[in-house]
Protein backbone atom coordinates (compact mmCIF):
# COMPACT_ATOMS: atom_id res chain seq x y z
CA UNK A 1 0.00 0.00 0.00
CA UNK A 2 1.68 3.51 -1.03
CA UNK A 3 1.78 6.42 1.53
CA UNK A 4 -0.98 8.08 0.27
CA UNK A 5 -3.69 5.17 0.88
CA UNK A 6 -1.94 4.09 4.08
CA UNK A 7 -2.88 7.91 5.25
CA UNK A 8 -6.72 7.19 3.54
CA UNK A 9 -6.97 4.16 6.08
CA UNK A 10 -5.97 5.72 9.41
CA UNK A 11 -9.34 7.19 9.87
CA UNK A 12 -10.00 5.43 13.41
CA UNK A 13 -9.97 6.37 16.61
CA UNK A 14 -6.72 6.25 18.75
CA UNK A 15 -7.25 4.38 21.60
CA UNK A 16 -7.41 6.35 24.84
CA UNK A 17 -4.59 3.96 26.82
CA UNK A 18 -0.99 4.50 26.37
CA UNK A 19 2.09 3.70 28.58
CA UNK A 20 5.03 5.70 28.83
CA UNK A 21 5.34 9.62 28.31
CA UNK A 22 3.06 11.30 26.39
CA UNK A 23 3.77 12.32 22.43
CA UNK A 24 1.73 13.87 20.59
CA UNK A 25 1.49 16.27 17.18
CA UNK A 26 -0.89 18.59 16.19
CA UNK A 27 -2.17 17.89 12.67
CA UNK A 28 -4.20 20.91 10.75
CA UNK A 29 -6.98 19.36 8.67
CA UNK A 30 -8.69 22.27 7.44
CA UNK A 31 -8.02 26.12 6.77
CA UNK A 32 -5.39 28.09 5.26
CA UNK A 33 -2.49 25.55 6.89
CA UNK A 34 -4.47 22.23 6.33
CA UNK A 35 -1.66 19.86 5.76
CA UNK A 36 1.17 21.07 8.55
CA UNK A 37 1.66 19.12 11.34
CA UNK A 38 3.61 20.52 14.58
CA UNK A 39 4.79 18.14 17.43
CA UNK A 40 3.46 18.97 20.94
CA UNK A 41 6.96 19.71 23.35
CA UNK A 42 6.09 19.42 26.73
CA UNK A 43 5.83 22.72 27.39
CA UNK A 44 3.24 25.56 27.24
CA UNK A 45 2.46 26.05 23.32
CA UNK A 46 0.13 28.90 22.26
CA UNK A 47 -1.72 29.47 19.05
CA UNK A 48 -3.44 32.13 17.51
CA UNK A 49 -2.79 34.78 14.54
CA UNK A 50 -0.43 36.81 16.23
CA UNK A 51 3.65 36.21 14.87
CA UNK A 52 4.54 35.79 18.68
CA UNK A 53 2.22 32.64 18.74
CA UNK A 54 4.42 28.90 19.14
CA UNK A 55 2.03 27.63 16.10
CA UNK A 56 0.55 30.70 13.87
CA UNK A 57 -2.72 29.96 11.92
CA UNK A 58 -3.39 33.14 9.26
CA UNK A 59 -7.26 32.02 9.39
CA UNK A 60 -9.52 35.47 9.73
CA UNK A 61 -12.00 33.45 12.50
CA UNK A 62 -8.71 32.89 14.67
CA UNK A 63 -8.02 35.36 17.34
CA UNK A 64 -4.70 36.85 18.24
CA UNK A 65 -3.75 34.79 20.98
CA UNK A 66 -6.65 31.91 20.42
CA UNK A 67 -5.77 28.86 22.35
CA UNK A 68 -3.19 27.43 24.74
CA UNK A 69 -1.74 24.32 25.48
CA UNK A 70 -0.11 22.69 28.39
CA UNK A 71 1.81 19.73 27.35
CA UNK A 72 3.38 17.69 29.92
CA UNK A 73 4.41 13.73 30.07
CA UNK A 74 1.09 12.96 31.50
CA UNK A 75 -1.19 15.32 29.75
CA UNK A 76 -1.92 17.63 27.68
CA UNK A 77 -4.51 20.66 28.91
CA UNK A 78 -6.15 23.15 26.49
CA UNK A 79 -7.13 26.68 27.54
CA UNK A 80 -9.02 29.04 24.84
CA UNK A 81 -7.91 32.55 25.64
CA UNK A 82 -10.81 34.37 25.46
CA UNK A 83 -11.12 33.98 21.77
CA UNK A 84 -13.94 35.76 19.74
CA UNK A 85 -15.03 32.62 18.13
CA UNK A 86 -14.23 30.21 20.64
CA UNK A 87 -12.64 26.80 20.47
CA UNK A 88 -14.91 23.99 20.30
CA UNK A 89 -14.65 19.91 20.98
CA UNK A 90 -17.18 17.47 19.51
CA UNK A 91 -19.08 20.47 18.67
CA UNK A 92 -19.34 21.72 22.48
CA UNK A 93 -17.15 25.17 23.19
CA UNK A 94 -15.00 24.77 25.81
CA UNK A 95 -12.23 27.06 28.22
CA UNK A 96 -10.42 24.27 29.87
CA UNK A 97 -10.12 20.71 28.57
CA UNK A 98 -7.92 17.71 28.93
CA UNK A 99 -7.10 16.57 25.42
CA UNK A 100 -6.70 13.23 24.23
CA UNK A 101 -5.13 11.60 21.36
CA UNK A 102 -7.62 11.76 18.66
CA UNK A 103 -9.23 14.31 20.03
CA UNK A 104 -10.29 17.37 17.08
CA UNK A 105 -10.34 20.89 18.21
CA UNK A 106 -11.81 23.80 15.84
CA UNK A 107 -10.75 27.10 16.48
CA UNK A 108 -13.62 29.36 14.46
CA UNK A 109 -13.57 27.30 11.30
CA UNK A 110 -9.87 25.73 11.66
CA UNK A 111 -9.95 21.64 12.70
CA UNK A 112 -6.71 20.44 14.38
CA UNK A 113 -6.21 16.76 15.29
CA UNK A 114 -4.45 15.64 18.71
CA UNK A 115 -2.54 12.35 17.23
CA UNK A 116 0.33 10.03 19.00
CA UNK A 117 4.17 11.56 17.40
CA UNK A 118 4.75 8.70 16.06
CA UNK A 119 1.19 7.50 14.02
CA UNK A 120 1.41 7.51 10.26
CA UNK A 121 -1.71 9.27 10.15
CA UNK A 122 -1.03 12.24 8.02
CA UNK A 123 -3.07 15.43 7.95
CA UNK A 124 -5.91 14.64 5.03
CA UNK A 125 -7.99 17.53 4.10
CA UNK A 126 -11.61 17.62 5.17
CA UNK A 127 -14.28 17.82 3.00
CA UNK A 128 -16.19 20.52 3.29
CA UNK A 129 -19.53 18.60 2.33
CA UNK A 130 -22.06 17.89 4.75
CA UNK A 131 -23.66 15.08 2.99
CA UNK A 132 -21.97 12.08 0.54
CA UNK A 133 -24.32 10.12 -1.65
CA UNK A 134 -27.35 9.76 0.92
CA UNK A 135 -24.65 9.54 3.87
CA UNK A 136 -25.29 12.83 6.19
CA UNK A 137 -22.61 14.63 8.60
CA UNK A 138 -21.02 17.63 9.46
CA UNK A 139 -18.56 16.19 12.13
CA UNK A 140 -14.52 16.00 11.56
CA UNK A 141 -14.89 12.40 11.37
CA UNK A 142 -17.60 12.25 8.56
CA UNK A 143 -15.68 14.71 6.33
CA UNK A 144 -12.79 12.95 7.12
CA UNK A 145 -14.79 9.50 6.08
CA UNK A 146 -16.41 11.87 3.09
CA UNK A 147 -12.72 12.83 1.68
CA UNK A 148 -11.72 9.57 2.21
CA UNK A 149 -14.93 8.40 0.20
CA UNK A 150 -14.23 11.04 -2.54
CA UNK A 151 -10.83 9.29 -3.26
CA UNK A 152 -11.68 6.05 -2.97
CA UNK A 153 -14.88 6.32 -5.34
CA UNK A 154 -12.39 8.33 -8.13
CA UNK A 155 -9.90 5.26 -7.60
CA UNK A 156 -11.91 2.50 -8.90
CA UNK A 157 -9.83 -0.03 -6.73
CA UNK A 158 -12.19 -2.83 -4.54
CA UNK A 159 -13.00 -1.29 -1.34
CA UNK A 160 -13.59 -2.94 2.27
CA UNK A 161 -16.12 -1.52 4.48
CA UNK A 162 -15.55 -2.07 8.02
CA UNK A 163 -17.88 -0.73 10.56
CA UNK A 164 -20.51 -0.94 13.22
CA UNK A 165 -23.79 -2.08 12.50
CA UNK A 166 -26.27 0.65 11.31
CA UNK A 167 -23.22 3.14 10.46
CA UNK A 168 -24.12 3.29 7.03
CA UNK A 169 -21.80 0.58 5.50
CA UNK A 170 -24.35 0.04 2.69
CA UNK A 171 -24.86 3.92 2.21
CA UNK A 172 -20.96 3.92 2.02
CA UNK A 173 -20.83 1.63 -0.70
CA UNK A 174 -23.63 2.74 -2.65
CA UNK A 175 -22.49 6.78 -2.95
CA UNK A 176 -18.91 5.28 -3.72
CA UNK A 177 -20.22 3.11 -6.73
CA UNK A 178 -22.76 6.57 -7.59
CA UNK A 179 -19.25 8.44 -7.30
CA UNK A 180 -17.35 6.46 -9.47
CA UNK A 181 -17.42 5.91 -13.00
CA UNK A 182 -19.26 2.83 -13.10
CA UNK A 183 -22.54 5.01 -11.81
CA UNK A 184 -23.61 4.57 -14.70
CA UNK A 185 -23.47 0.56 -14.53
CA UNK A 186 -25.16 -1.68 -12.31
CA UNK A 187 -25.35 -1.89 -8.26
CA UNK A 188 -25.91 -5.53 -7.35
CA UNK A 189 -26.25 -6.03 -3.47
CA UNK A 190 -25.62 -9.91 -2.01
CA UNK A 191 -26.17 -9.98 1.76
CA UNK A 192 -24.16 -12.71 2.32
CA UNK A 193 -25.54 -13.33 5.73
CA UNK A 194 -29.36 -13.18 4.08
CA UNK A 195 -28.40 -17.03 1.56
CA UNK A 196 -28.80 -20.23 2.65
CA UNK A 197 -25.26 -22.10 2.28
CA UNK A 198 -26.47 -24.44 -0.12
CA UNK A 199 -27.26 -21.46 -2.71
CA UNK A 200 -24.08 -19.07 -2.25
CA UNK A 201 -21.88 -20.10 -4.72
CA UNK A 202 -24.61 -20.03 -7.55
CA UNK A 203 -25.92 -16.49 -5.86
CA UNK A 204 -22.24 -15.48 -6.44
CA UNK A 205 -20.95 -17.08 -9.07
CA UNK A 206 -24.41 -18.23 -11.57
CA UNK A 207 -25.17 -21.86 -12.39
CA UNK A 208 -25.71 -23.98 -16.03
CA UNK A 209 -28.54 -25.68 -16.80
CA UNK A 210 -29.11 -28.91 -14.57
CA UNK A 211 -26.04 -27.90 -12.13
CA UNK A 212 -28.03 -29.34 -9.65
CA UNK A 213 -31.60 -30.08 -9.05
CA UNK A 214 -33.63 -26.92 -9.46
CA UNK A 215 -31.40 -25.25 -11.47
CA UNK A 216 -33.73 -25.74 -14.66
CA UNK A 217 -32.05 -22.85 -16.83
CA UNK A 218 -29.02 -21.39 -17.13
CA UNK A 219 -28.57 -18.41 -14.61
CA UNK A 220 -25.47 -15.70 -14.34
CA UNK A 221 -24.30 -15.32 -11.01
CA UNK A 222 -24.12 -11.56 -9.03
CA UNK A 223 -20.38 -11.01 -10.49
CA UNK A 224 -21.51 -11.08 -14.15
CA UNK A 225 -25.01 -9.24 -13.42
CA UNK A 226 -22.62 -6.36 -12.16
CA UNK A 227 -21.00 -6.01 -15.44
CA UNK A 228 -19.94 -2.75 -15.95
CA UNK A 229 -20.60 -1.67 -12.41
CA UNK A 230 -20.17 -2.88 -8.85
CA UNK A 231 -21.21 -5.72 -6.47
CA UNK A 232 -22.00 -4.95 -2.99
CA UNK A 233 -20.79 -8.05 -0.58
CA UNK A 234 -22.67 -7.15 2.34
CA UNK A 235 -21.16 -9.09 5.79
CA UNK A 236 -18.36 -10.73 3.61
CA UNK A 237 -16.91 -12.28 6.99
CA UNK A 238 -19.95 -15.01 6.68
CA UNK A 239 -18.23 -16.09 3.60
CA UNK A 240 -18.09 -20.25 4.22
CA UNK A 241 -14.27 -20.80 4.18
CA UNK A 242 -14.78 -23.16 1.04
CA UNK A 243 -16.07 -20.39 -0.95
CA UNK A 244 -13.25 -17.87 -0.13
CA UNK A 245 -10.60 -19.03 -2.87
CA UNK A 246 -13.21 -18.77 -5.82
CA UNK A 247 -13.63 -14.72 -4.07
CA UNK A 248 -10.02 -14.28 -4.13
CA UNK A 249 -9.38 -15.44 -8.12
CA UNK A 250 -12.57 -13.18 -8.88
CA UNK A 251 -10.83 -10.29 -7.22
CA UNK A 252 -7.10 -10.88 -8.40
CA UNK A 253 -8.61 -12.04 -12.13
CA UNK A 254 -11.81 -11.23 -12.55
CA UNK A 255 -12.55 -14.70 -13.58
CA UNK A 256 -16.02 -16.42 -12.63
CA UNK A 257 -16.96 -20.15 -13.08
CA UNK A 258 -20.42 -20.64 -13.48
CA UNK A 259 -21.79 -23.87 -11.27
CA UNK A 260 -21.64 -26.98 -13.22
CA UNK A 261 -19.23 -25.30 -15.89
CA UNK A 262 -15.90 -25.46 -17.67
CA UNK A 263 -14.59 -22.29 -18.19
CA UNK A 264 -14.24 -18.90 -16.46
CA UNK A 265 -15.68 -16.06 -17.76
CA UNK A 266 -14.03 -12.76 -17.41
CA UNK A 267 -16.08 -9.85 -15.88
CA UNK A 268 -15.55 -6.14 -15.15
CA UNK A 269 -16.96 -5.02 -11.99
CA UNK A 270 -15.20 -3.67 -8.67
CA UNK A 271 -16.13 -5.36 -5.39
CA UNK A 272 -17.12 -3.13 -1.94
CA UNK A 273 -17.47 -5.28 0.57
CA UNK A 274 -19.09 -4.97 4.19
CA UNK A 275 -17.86 -6.24 7.38
CA UNK A 276 -19.69 -5.63 11.30
CA UNK A 277 -16.89 -8.13 12.39
CA UNK A 278 -13.19 -7.68 12.68
CA UNK A 279 -11.82 -8.95 9.97
CA UNK A 280 -8.57 -9.67 11.32
CA UNK A 281 -9.79 -11.38 14.46
CA UNK A 282 -11.84 -14.19 12.01
CA UNK A 283 -8.52 -14.36 9.97
CA UNK A 284 -6.75 -14.81 13.70
CA UNK A 285 -9.47 -17.58 14.53
CA UNK A 286 -9.16 -19.38 11.23
CA UNK A 287 -12.34 -18.47 10.08
CA UNK A 288 -11.42 -15.81 7.21
CA UNK A 289 -8.45 -16.75 4.78
CA UNK A 290 -5.40 -14.35 5.73
CA UNK A 291 -4.79 -13.92 1.76
CA UNK A 292 -8.16 -12.74 1.17
CA UNK A 293 -8.32 -10.27 3.88
CA UNK A 294 -5.08 -8.78 2.71
CA UNK A 295 -6.74 -8.49 -0.81
CA UNK A 296 -9.97 -6.83 0.45
CA UNK A 297 -8.19 -4.39 3.24
CA UNK A 298 -6.22 -2.49 0.59
CA UNK A 299 -8.30 0.48 0.62
CA UNK A 300 -10.65 0.53 4.29
CA UNK A 301 -13.30 2.68 4.85
CA UNK A 302 -14.36 3.16 8.29
CA UNK A 303 -17.87 4.66 8.89
CA UNK A 304 -17.49 6.21 12.57
CA UNK A 305 -20.21 5.00 15.21
CA UNK A 306 -22.80 7.19 15.96
CA UNK A 307 -21.25 8.05 19.42
CA UNK A 308 -17.79 9.42 18.59
CA UNK A 309 -19.81 12.10 16.32
CA UNK A 310 -23.03 13.42 18.28
CA UNK A 311 -22.63 16.81 17.29
CA UNK A 312 -23.99 15.26 13.82
CA UNK A 313 -27.14 15.03 15.44
CA UNK A 314 -29.57 17.68 14.54
CA UNK A 315 -28.18 17.78 11.01
CA UNK A 316 -29.45 13.77 10.85
CA UNK A 317 -32.53 14.36 12.93
CA UNK A 318 -33.53 17.28 10.64
CA UNK A 319 -32.99 15.12 7.38
CA UNK A 320 -34.78 11.70 8.72
CA UNK A 321 -38.10 14.40 9.47
CA UNK A 322 -37.40 16.48 6.18
CA UNK A 323 -37.87 12.62 4.48
CA UNK A 324 -41.06 11.94 6.36
CA UNK A 325 -42.21 15.49 5.39
CA UNK A 326 -41.97 17.37 8.73
CA UNK A 327 -40.38 19.98 9.73
CA UNK A 328 -37.66 20.31 12.45
CA UNK A 329 -40.12 21.67 14.69
CA UNK A 330 -42.02 18.14 14.50
CA UNK A 331 -39.54 17.24 16.97
CA UNK A 332 -39.32 18.85 20.52
CA UNK A 333 -36.12 20.10 21.99
CA UNK A 334 -36.74 18.33 25.07
CA UNK A 335 -37.21 14.75 23.29
CA UNK A 336 -33.91 16.17 20.98
CA UNK A 337 -31.80 16.80 24.47
CA UNK A 338 -32.97 13.09 25.57
CA UNK A 339 -31.48 11.95 22.65
CA UNK A 340 -28.41 13.75 22.72
CA UNK A 341 -27.39 11.35 25.33
CA UNK A 342 -28.30 8.33 24.35
CA UNK A 343 -25.03 6.59 23.17
CA UNK A 344 -26.50 4.78 20.36
CA UNK A 345 -25.19 1.36 20.37
CA UNK A 346 -27.52 0.56 16.95
CA UNK A 347 -25.99 3.80 15.07
CA UNK A 348 -27.86 6.06 12.76
CA UNK A 349 -30.45 3.16 12.15
CA UNK A 350 -31.37 2.74 15.34
CA UNK A 351 -32.05 6.84 15.54
CA UNK A 352 -33.84 6.75 12.63
CA UNK A 353 -36.01 4.02 14.33
CA UNK A 354 -36.78 6.01 17.11
CA UNK A 355 -37.54 9.02 15.29
CA UNK A 356 -39.77 7.54 13.10
CA UNK A 357 -41.57 6.08 16.62
CA UNK A 358 -41.78 9.77 17.93
CA UNK A 359 -43.16 11.22 14.89
CA UNK A 360 -45.57 8.24 14.37
CA UNK A 361 -46.77 7.29 17.68
CA UNK A 362 -45.74 10.52 19.66
CA UNK A 363 -42.81 11.90 21.50
CA UNK A 364 -44.07 10.08 24.71
CA UNK A 365 -43.89 6.53 23.41
CA UNK A 366 -40.06 6.79 23.58
CA UNK A 367 -38.62 4.13 26.15
CA UNK A 368 -36.85 6.22 28.53
CA UNK A 369 -33.32 7.45 27.22
CA UNK A 370 -32.18 9.58 30.11
CA UNK A 371 -30.22 7.38 32.46
CA UNK A 372 -27.20 6.51 31.39
CA UNK A 373 -27.79 2.62 30.49
CA UNK A 374 -25.83 -0.69 31.75
CA UNK A 375 -26.75 -2.01 28.24
CA UNK A 376 -25.43 1.23 26.27
CA UNK A 377 -21.91 1.87 27.10
CA UNK A 378 -21.34 -0.24 30.09
CA UNK A 379 -18.85 0.05 32.51
CA UNK A 380 -17.85 -3.37 30.85
CA UNK A 381 -17.59 -1.66 27.92
CA UNK A 382 -14.90 0.63 29.20
CA UNK A 383 -13.11 -2.19 30.61
CA UNK A 384 -9.60 -3.37 29.42
CA UNK A 385 -8.08 -5.99 31.15
CA UNK A 386 -4.98 -5.06 29.58
CA UNK A 387 -4.47 -1.87 30.87
CA UNK A 388 -2.48 -1.55 34.51
CA UNK A 389 -4.87 -1.16 37.17
CA UNK A 390 -4.82 2.52 38.07
CA UNK A 391 -5.15 3.49 33.97
CA UNK A 392 -8.44 1.03 33.57
CA UNK A 393 -9.78 2.39 36.79
CA UNK A 394 -9.18 5.95 35.77
CA UNK A 395 -10.93 5.27 32.38
CA UNK A 396 -13.70 3.29 34.06
CA UNK A 397 -14.72 6.72 35.95
CA UNK A 398 -14.30 8.89 33.37
CA UNK A 399 -16.66 7.11 31.45
CA UNK A 400 -19.04 6.83 34.65
CA UNK A 401 -18.53 10.85 34.85
CA UNK A 402 -18.92 11.62 31.65
CA UNK A 403 -22.33 9.28 31.60
CA UNK A 404 -23.48 10.52 34.87
CA UNK A 405 -23.24 14.09 33.16
CA UNK A 406 -24.73 13.92 30.42
CA UNK A 407 -27.97 12.64 32.07
CA UNK A 408 -27.30 15.48 34.80
CA UNK A 409 -27.44 18.53 32.55
CA UNK A 410 -29.93 17.36 30.27
CA UNK A 411 -32.70 16.44 33.38
CA UNK A 412 -31.73 19.91 34.70
CA UNK A 413 -32.02 21.86 31.69
CA UNK A 414 -28.45 22.64 31.85
CA UNK A 415 -29.15 24.35 35.11
CA UNK A 416 -25.42 24.29 37.19
CA UNK A 417 -27.04 25.48 40.45
CA UNK A 418 -30.15 22.90 40.35
CA UNK A 419 -28.02 20.27 39.25
CA UNK A 420 -25.39 20.31 41.57
CA UNK A 421 -28.27 20.44 44.01
CA UNK A 422 -29.48 16.96 42.34
CA UNK A 423 -26.46 15.31 42.62
CA UNK A 424 -25.49 16.44 45.37
CA UNK A 425 -21.76 17.94 45.46
CA UNK A 426 -20.54 21.02 45.34
CA UNK A 427 -20.90 23.91 42.71
CA UNK A 428 -17.72 24.94 41.99
CA UNK A 429 -17.30 20.39 41.84
CA UNK A 430 -19.56 19.83 39.13
CA UNK A 431 -18.17 23.24 37.24
CA UNK A 432 -14.78 21.45 37.36
CA UNK A 433 -16.28 17.89 36.25
CA UNK A 434 -18.36 19.71 33.74
CA UNK A 435 -14.78 21.72 32.63
CA UNK A 436 -12.91 18.56 32.26
CA UNK A 437 -15.43 16.64 30.24
CA UNK A 438 -16.00 19.65 27.61
CA UNK A 439 -18.93 20.41 28.72
CA UNK A 440 -18.89 23.71 29.91
CA UNK A 441 -21.18 25.73 27.61
CA UNK A 442 -20.08 29.58 28.27
CA UNK A 443 -22.13 31.49 30.28
CA UNK A 444 -24.73 28.60 30.26
CA UNK A 445 -24.65 29.02 34.51
CA UNK A 446 -25.16 32.67 34.66
CA UNK A 447 -27.69 33.28 32.79
CA UNK A 448 -29.88 30.72 34.11
CA UNK A 449 -28.97 30.28 37.98
N1 LIG B 1 -24.59 9.08 7.79
C1 LIG B 1 -25.86 8.75 7.58
N2 LIG B 1 -26.73 9.68 7.14
C2 LIG B 1 -28.03 9.38 6.94
N3 LIG B 1 -28.56 8.17 7.15
C3 LIG B 1 -27.75 7.20 7.57
C4 LIG B 1 -26.36 7.44 7.80
N4 LIG B 1 -25.81 6.29 8.23
C5 LIG B 1 -26.80 5.38 8.25
N5 LIG B 1 -27.97 5.91 7.86
C6 LIG B 1 -29.28 5.24 7.82
O1 LIG B 1 -29.23 4.21 8.79
C7 LIG B 1 -29.80 3.01 8.28
C8 LIG B 1 -28.73 1.93 8.24
O2 LIG B 1 -27.78 2.23 7.24
P1 LIG B 1 -26.97 1.10 6.47
O3 LIG B 1 -27.89 -0.03 6.11
O4 LIG B 1 -26.18 1.72 5.39
O5 LIG B 1 -26.02 0.64 7.68
P2 LIG B 1 -25.08 -0.64 7.74
O6 LIG B 1 -23.85 -0.20 8.45
O7 LIG B 1 -24.91 -1.22 6.37
O8 LIG B 1 -25.90 -1.60 8.68
P3 LIG B 1 -25.72 -3.21 8.89
O9 LIG B 1 -24.36 -3.45 9.46
O10 LIG B 1 -26.77 -3.53 9.88
O11 LIG B 1 -25.93 -3.84 7.55
C9 LIG B 1 -30.35 3.36 6.92
O12 LIG B 1 -31.70 3.72 7.09
C10 LIG B 1 -29.55 4.54 6.48
O13 LIG B 1 -30.30 5.34 5.63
Amino acid sequence: MDAEMDALVQTAPVPVARRGPLRLKLLVLSGEQAGHSHVLRPGVVRLGTSSTCDIVLTDRVVSRQHLQLEVTDERVVATDLGSRNGTFHEGVRFTELEVRPGASLTLGTVVLKVVPEDSRERPLPLSSRRSFGALVGASVRMRELFTVLERVAAGGGDVLVQGETGTGKELCAEAIHQESARAGGPFIIVDIAGIPPSLMESELFGHVKGAFTGAQAERAGAFERAQGGTVFLDEVGELPLELQPRLLRALERRQVKRVGANDYRTVDMRVVAATHVDLEQAVQQGRFRKDLYHRLAVLKVIPPPLRERVEDLPLLIDAMLERLGRPPSALSEQTRALLAQYPWPGNVRELRNVVEQAIHLGEDTLPPMDAPSGSLRSPQGALDAELPFKEAKERLIEVFERDYLQGLIARCDRNISRAAREAGIARVYLRKLLTKHGMMLVDDDDARD
